[in-house]
């Protein structure tokens, strides 16, 4: 059709979109039946399988040719495959509230919409909520691409028996939100202090004089800010969302590149996507070379170390457990062989997880 008239193209994304929407369904009934099969299979089973997800969003990532980038049609994916699991088992996710948080942000990036979202008020409460089976996952902060490591996450994996099924990137845009009309109108702004910090450049330039106040978290300063238009908060697109206030300006971070990684957390095992990592935690003995003799046959099996962490052990004074991600799933080949002889040098191994590098 040459030129086609407005009339005539909203005709066609009409047309379109009915062939989507029965599509959709399609779909989702065969999810339901997946969920059958997966029942007969074990009665036991479970539901959600972080692997195969992977596998369909890198799948998408492939085969797309746009013009709608990668991410905008993986991100989209990732919502289909959120409603269609809700219909096989709808997932309740524990996190690091309230509302509004950059962590809850990172939950529905990782799971879609269609979970049942339980903000809490601390790390441990997450983890305690999964442990005792009223969540079946917990998304937690792990390390900040300016901060570093959030230890209270690591130290409570020395103690919790739970596995990491998962991590989101997620880059961290503070946006001012608030229900004043105008930059003029704004009397204090209210963020946790490290985001006050974080957009300390663009608040000298922009509003200058103007009071600036720590509190608990940037989702507990978008609430204030709902309560009293006088007051502006930095926090994510989510607590905008949230709480129905007007963003006045968008990425005030003063380092674009600003990045937080979160944990998902759970009981369950996740098979091989074909692109994994491994999280290990171990202890050695504090003797020369220990620690060189400990990852000796990573590096001999060819399996590539991405990341140390050391926090102290909390047994003894001056010992360490080391948090290590390696390439690869624990059953592998060359992971597996490294492991297996990891075991016999290390004190203590711990497997925390393997689970599919992130496709979001
Ligand atoms: C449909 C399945 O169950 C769930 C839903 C998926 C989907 O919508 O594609 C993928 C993995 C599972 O979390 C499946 O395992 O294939």
């Amino acid at each position: 059709m040459a030129n086609p008239t407005l009339d005539q193209l909203r005709k066609h994304i009409d047309a379109l979109d009915e062939k989507i929407q029965a599509l959709l369904n399609e779909r989702a009934s065969c999810a339901q039946q997946v969920a059958e099969a997966k029942r007969s299979e074990d009665p036991d089973t479970v539901f959600y399988r972080p692997e195969r997800e992977a596998e369909v969003l890198r799948m998408v990532r492939e085969r797309n040719n746009g013009p709608l980038s990668d991410d905008e049609v993986a991100r989209l994916f990732r919502e289909i495959m959120s409603a269609c699991l809700a219909l096989e088992q709808p997932l309740t996710i524990a996190y690091l509230g309230p509302e509004g948080t950059y962590t809850q942000e990172a939950a529905l990036k990782h799971f879609g919409h269609s979970v049942q979202l339980k903000p809490l008020a601390a790390i441990d409460e997450i983890f305690r909520e999964v442990e005792a089976g009223s969540a079946d996952f917990g998304v937690v902060p792990v390390e900040n691409s300016i901060e570093g490591a959030i230890n209270h996450t690591l130290d409570m994996f020395i103690r919790s028996p739970l596995k990491i099924c998962g991590d989101v990137e997620l880059r961290i845009h503070h946006q001012l939100i608030t229900n004043s009309e105008s930059l003029a109108a704004v009397k204090s702004v209210h963020a946790h202090q490290q985001a006050l910090a974080q957009c300390r450049e663009w608040l000298d330039a922009n509003l200058p004089g103007v009071e600036r106040v720590a509190v608990s978290s940037n989702g507990e300063a978008a609430r204030q800010a709902s309560e009293d238009s006088a007051i502006a908060a930095i926090a994510s697109d989510a607590a905008a969302e949230t709480y129905g206030l007007d963003t006045l300006a968008s990425n005030i971070e003063d380092d674009p590149n600003n990045t937080t990684r979160f944990l998902v957390v759970g009981d369950q095992s996740v098979g091989s996507s074909g692109n994994d990592k491994t999280t290990l935690m171990v202890t050695v003995q504090n003797e020369a070379g220990a620690l060189y003799s400990l990852l000796e046959p990573v590096s001999r099996h060819g399996v590539s170390m991405t990341k140390i962490e050391s926090r102290p052990s909390r047994m003894s004074k001056w010992d360490y457990v080391f948090f290590v991600d390696v390439e690869g799933h624990r059953d592998d080949e060359s992971v597996a062989a490294a492991l297996k002889e990891l075991e016999t040098r290390a004190s203590m191994l711990k497997v925390l997880g393997s689970y599919p590098k992130c496709e979001l």
